[in-house]
């Protein structure tokens, strides 16, 4: 998969939530849960997410916070594929928020 020019890395990230920021190869964002089970039932849904899209997230969670970092270890860098996946983990987000 091709990655993405910085121009047309600017406009996906202007269709994402705000918090999405761009640092290097990957854009970030952190989700903050009631919990530890919500945070962990959130993981499982966005690792199903995942797998459906077959392209996975390099995370973290602690406690109530999950961070996500998004970017194509094949490609080298940012390819539509880490904005679909954000897209799809927003949706989520918002569906349970
Ligand atoms: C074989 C399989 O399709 C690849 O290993 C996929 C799986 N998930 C992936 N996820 C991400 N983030 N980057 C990849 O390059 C990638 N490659």
């Amino acid at each position: 998969m091709k990655t993405l020019s910085d121009q047309q890395i600017r406009e996906n990230l202007q269709q994402l939530d705000s918090t999405w920021q761009l640092e290097g190869q990957f854009i970030k964002r952190s989700f903050r849960l009631k919990d530890f089970t919500a945070a962990f039932s959130f993981m499982t849904a966005v690792a199903l997410l995942a797998e459906k899209a077959d392209h996975h997230p390099n995370w973290e969670n602690s406690y109530n916070r999950v961070n996500i970092a998004l970017t194509t270890h094949s490609a080298g860098g940012l390819t539509e594929k880490d904005f679909y996946l954000a897209t799809k983990i927003d949706a989520y987000f918002r569906q349970i928020s």
